[in-house]
């Protein structure tokens, strides 16, 4: 009995010794913490002998959608369909195109240069929920695991998750409904917290079809475009930014614009409609091309109108002796706002930087096209190749030009009044726009006859006026002008002389 009592102290001490023991080590190491730190070795000893490594792409960073996470989700997407048992669908807002990704708890194995790889979909458990039956609470993140061979980590990290980045992301693009972006003044930044940027959806119907131009004219700008976008790995090897320039010039009316729609739905681009004379200065400017995305196309229209190409000479002119501006000028570190004035500096130096300079580098596949109805007031500089790699002439309207603009206003591909409407064409100089507008009568239930009439017609009467127009130009710009008396009277004779002199052969 005595002996059962001392083993029952004996143990209540052990008990009492140990409750000591483990209320001392709680207060120096919490619980957690002790099962924190046997994760972390067990982790690293799990690491040391398994001989793959695991990536974990989080569906949210905070509180933003990782976009990592958006292009491996529309990659894996495409590729799931033939091994996925459950995938799920959505339809991209303002289009119908259907968009599938992979199921939650779902693998996909892939092959990547003869290296195997493995991809899982999974959801986490939210924070401190108990196991239920119910659904589970929107609090639940999900992510895609990618598991592969230690050997193989440079070739993964190193080219196959940019290749999957990149993909994915010409994908959403694709499927996305696209954007027509364009600046906001400088002032509306910090005032209304308003991003650089605003945009609304990109709906325009312009194709290479519909577009009226000289069909080799448009096969090259076709063939220049698809070179581009496939030209990664010439880019690379040269050593060139992935970037092209296009200048498009041409009398108001001859398509500069709906060209430009046309490139957009080509390439499946963006497009950037940059308003220079909103931008304060170069440091804004370089800002807002920070700002852009890749597979975009960044336009300034009526670029001779947007800045002020002689003040920026003189500028560049009496700062070229300095060595600091010259380093400045190449590196985009000029400060425009250097001088007095307080309008807008954005300068000649500026506008190259943005086009060639360092900074135009950061991202890629971008065209660059600027537009003007006057090219002899560009400064060369701006416009030279390798700035500007293809000048775009958009002409008067020629025949090819007309009938693809009959074709698309009326439907017709032949007519007795073509023949006509060839003859006049080379002799007048009419814009597209000022043809379109005569052929969309047809709109108007006019018949084909009375709406090519109509054309018919304009011609004639623009013939006589540029003819008129002609002939005044002519006589200013005799010696003496048309100021001195005698020789108004000698021009008014000379003209109806000409006059009389044409109808008579007429
Ligand atoms: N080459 C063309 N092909 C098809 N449509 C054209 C063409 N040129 C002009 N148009 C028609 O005329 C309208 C005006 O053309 P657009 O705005 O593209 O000309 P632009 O050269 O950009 O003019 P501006 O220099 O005045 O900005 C377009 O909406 C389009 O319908």
């Amino acid at each position: 009995m005595e002996a059962v009592r001392e083993y029952w102290i004996q143990i209540s001490s052990a008990i009492a010794s140990f409750m000591f023991v483990w209320a001392t080590l709680q207060d120096l190491y919490p619980i957690q913490m002790v099962r924190y730190q046997l994760e972390r070795v067990w982790c690293k000893v799990e690491a040391y002998f398994d001989p793959y490594v695991h990536i974990r792409f989080n569906e949210y960073i905070g509180y933003r959608r990782s976009e990592a996470f958006a292009a491996i989700e529309t990659y894996l997407g495409s590729k799931s369909i033939s091994q996925a048992k459950e995938l799920k669908g959505h339809v991209v807002k303002h289009t119908q195109n259907l968009v599938l990704t992979m199921g939650e708890a779902e693998d996909l194995r892939e092959i990547f240069r003869g290296r195997k790889l493995w991809w899982a979909s999974r959801k986490t458990k939210p924070e401190g929920q108990a196991i239920s039956f119910y659904p589970q609470s929107d609090t639940a993140r999900r992510y895609y695991k990618l598991t592969f061979r230690k050997e193989d980590r440079e070739v993964v990290t190193g080219e196959y998750l940019s290749y999957v980045l990149e993909q994915g992301k010409a994908m959403q693009l694709r499927s996305q409904q696209r954007r027509l972006y364009t600046n906001n003044p400088s002032s509306q930044w910090y005032d209304c917290k308003k991003n650089l940027w605003s945009h609304v959806a990109f709906q325009h119907p312009s194709t290479f079809d519909t577009l009226a131009m000289d069909s080799a004219k448009k096969a090259e700008i076709v063939k220049d475009l698809t070179a581009f976008s496939e030209g990664r790995e010439y880019y690379e090897r040269v050593g060139k930014a992935w970037k092209r320039g296009y200048l498009l010039h041409g009398p108001p009316g001859t398509g500069k614009s709906t060209m430009i729609a046309a490139i957009a739905n080509f390439m499946k681009y963006d497009i950037y409609d940059l308003e220079l004379t909103a931008v304060m200065d170069n440091m804004e400017l370089r800002k807002l091309l920070t700002e852009t995305s890749s597979k975009s196309i960044i336009v300034i229209e009526d670029i001779d109108c947007s800045i002020d190409l002689t003040g920026d000479r003189k500028k560049k002119r009496s700062s070229s002796n300095s060595a600091t501006s010259a380093a400045g000028q190449f590196l985009g570190l000029e400060k425009a706002g250097s001088n007095d004035q307080n309008e807008s500096k954005v300068t000649l130096s500026g506008l190259l930087n943005f086009i060639d300079g360092l900074w135009s580098a950061c991202g890629s596949e971008r065209i660059i096209i600027f537009t003007t109805n006057h090219l002899d007031r560009l400064d060369p500089a701006l416009i030279r190749r390798g700035r500007m790699d293809l000048h775009i002439e958009m002409s008067y309207c020629t025949f090819e030009a007309f009938k693809v603009l009959a074709k698309n206003y009326t439907g017709l591909e032949s007519h007795a009044l073509f023949d006509k409407i060839g003859r006049m064409l080379p002799e007048v100089e009419m814009s597209p726009a000022d043809v379109a507008e005569q052929l969309m009568a047809r709109s108007k239930h006019v018949d084909a006859d009375e709406c090519l009439g109509g054309l018919v017609r304009a011609l004639e009467a623009a013939k006589i006026k540029q003819r008129a127009e002609k002939g005044k130009k002519r006589r200013e710009e005799r010696p003496g002008g048309s100021n001195r008396p005698l020789n108004r009277i000698r021009n008014i004779l000379g003209w109806k002389r000409q006059k009389s002199s044409s109808e008579n052969k007429s």
